[in-house]
């Protein structure tokens, strides 16, 4: 047994699956998950040595490469100062600031730990600030785990077949009115019927949890005017896409601007941070200015936004979204050529540091079209790479990530493998 499979055994005795988090386990592609020792730059290092080119990233956080040095300062130096105070402290007002002055919708900020508490906290204000129930997401789209939002939803949910999950009472999700994603008339008729009781649509701008799917035109404009008309709020989910797809997120490429938007994953640098902000008309709601509660204990934590601080300093340097979108778009055009010239029916689409995989002639634009990527191919395709030293992400349904640290070489090697890995699937 090799020391992965020894390791997942043993943590299968007292962590549930054997993870702390469902899409780690492998179980939709088979084998034993690689247990990470360490991470450097665009690589991890697994338990028995062996070194992968990394495209998962933390999911996305590791924009920078891993272990970057000016991050692991930061961060060695706020612990040095103490873990965790409870109460405000300047590196908050820091980190606020940069939000406000990068993220165009942002006005005010609050800080929380993760996505989930920031998806959860938003979902809460939009009811709150609009006195309405109903809140509209899209089949695909994953916000974390809060119950309202665990409806049809992507990444792991749909990873292993279940997304809609159990422990939810009906009641709790009455009032989420689920549509297809890029069909902008099936959310005119949502408020057509229910227009007077929604308070709010969630949306990926660009989806990261049923693999890469981008807007189509007019879709998020559509959602805009749509909200507008109606007096719903707007909210995008820039978890993953925030200071990732671009310097402003989704909201800065496409000048749709939503009237709040959740954050997590890159302003933490590695670390647990997550924020929820908009105008501030509606985020004055929040407790203690207004009725609206949400608390944390853990909130604004000086470590983790040391982290984050650094991480956005570095993101703000001249170049930085045009490297790392020449990078990512290299990887996801020489993927394309790769398996065209092996014939295998594969395809890559990519934005700012993030792309998608499909196995499929085309880049899928609908749900239906992403459930139709040959899964089989696409596992084949995933041990392929992961046995010649290339760690991508162990879903079908998720997307990539990219760093500044993916240079050339890095690239250039990855295309020579799945090249290799294309010609025998
Ligand atoms: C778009 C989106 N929203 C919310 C979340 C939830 O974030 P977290 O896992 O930090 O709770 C994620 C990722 O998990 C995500 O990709
Ligand atoms: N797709 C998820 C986040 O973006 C993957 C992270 C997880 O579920 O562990």
């Amino acid at each position: 047994m090799t020391r992965n499979a020894e390791l997942f055994e043993r943590a299968c005795q007292s962590i549930p699956g054997g993870v702390n988090s469902p899409v780690r386990a492998f179980r939709s592609v088979g084998g034993a998950p690689r247990f990470i020792q360490r991470a450097q730059g665009a690589h991890v290092w697994d338990a028995e040595g062996n070194r992968y080119i990394d495209y998962v990233g933390s999911w996305g956080p590791a924009i920078l490469g891993h272990a970057h040095p000016d991050v692991i300062k930061a961060v060695q130096d706020a612990a040095t100062g103490g873990l965790s105070f409870g109460a405000p402290t300047l590196a908050e007002i820091e980190i606020a600031e940069a939000i406000v002055a990068r993220i165009p919708s942002i006005d005010k900020v609050r800080l929380v730990s993760s996505g989930t508490e920031a998806t959860m906290s938003a979902i809460r204000l939009a009811r709150g600030a609009t006195g309405r129930n109903k809140i509209v997401k899209f089949e695909g789209c994953y916000h974390g785990h809060a119950d309202s939002l665990l409806v049809k939803a992507g990444s792991g949910m749909l990873t292993f077949g279940n997304p809609t999950s159990a422990g939810v009472p009906p009641e709790f999700i009455q009032h989420t009115l689920v549509l297809d994603y890029n069909r902008i008339d099936a959310v005119e008729a949502a408020f057509a019927e229910y227009g007077h009781d929604i308070a709010c649509v969630i949306v990926e701008p660009v989806a990261g949890n049923m693999n890469l799917v981008k807007p189509v035109a007019g879709f998020l404009e559509g959602l805009r005017s749509l909200c507008s008309q109606h007096g719903a709020l707007l909210i995008f989910d820039e978890v993953m896409t925030g200071f990732r797809a671009g310097p402003q997120g989704v909201q800065g490429l496409t000048g749709v601007t939503p009237d709040l938007t959740t954050l997590a994953k890159v302003i933490g640098g590695g670390m647990p941070v997550g924020a929820f902000g908009g105008r501030a008309d509606i985020m004055e709601q929040i407790a203690p200015l207004g009725p609206v509660y949400q608390a944390g204990t853990l909130s604004g934590n000086p470590v983790a936004v040391a982290a984050g601080l650094a991480t956005l300093k570095l993101l703000a340097e001249p170049g930085f979204y045009d490297r790392l979108s020449a990078q990512t778009r290299k990887l996801a055009d020489g993927l394309t050529e790769r398996a065209r010239a092996a014939g295998v029916s594969m395809c890559a689409d990519s934005i700012g540091g993030m792309f998608g995989l499909y196995f499929s002639d085309s880049v899928p634009t609908l749900f239906d079209e992403v459930s139709r990527c040959d899964v089989e191919k696409f596992k084949k395709f995933f041990h392929g790479m992961l046995i010649h030293g290339v760690y991508l992400a162990p879903s079908a349904f998720e997307a990539g990530f990219v760093s500044a640290a993916h240079d050339d070489g890095v690239i250039q090697e990855t295309l020579d493998i799945a090249q290799q890995v294309l010609e025998k699937i």
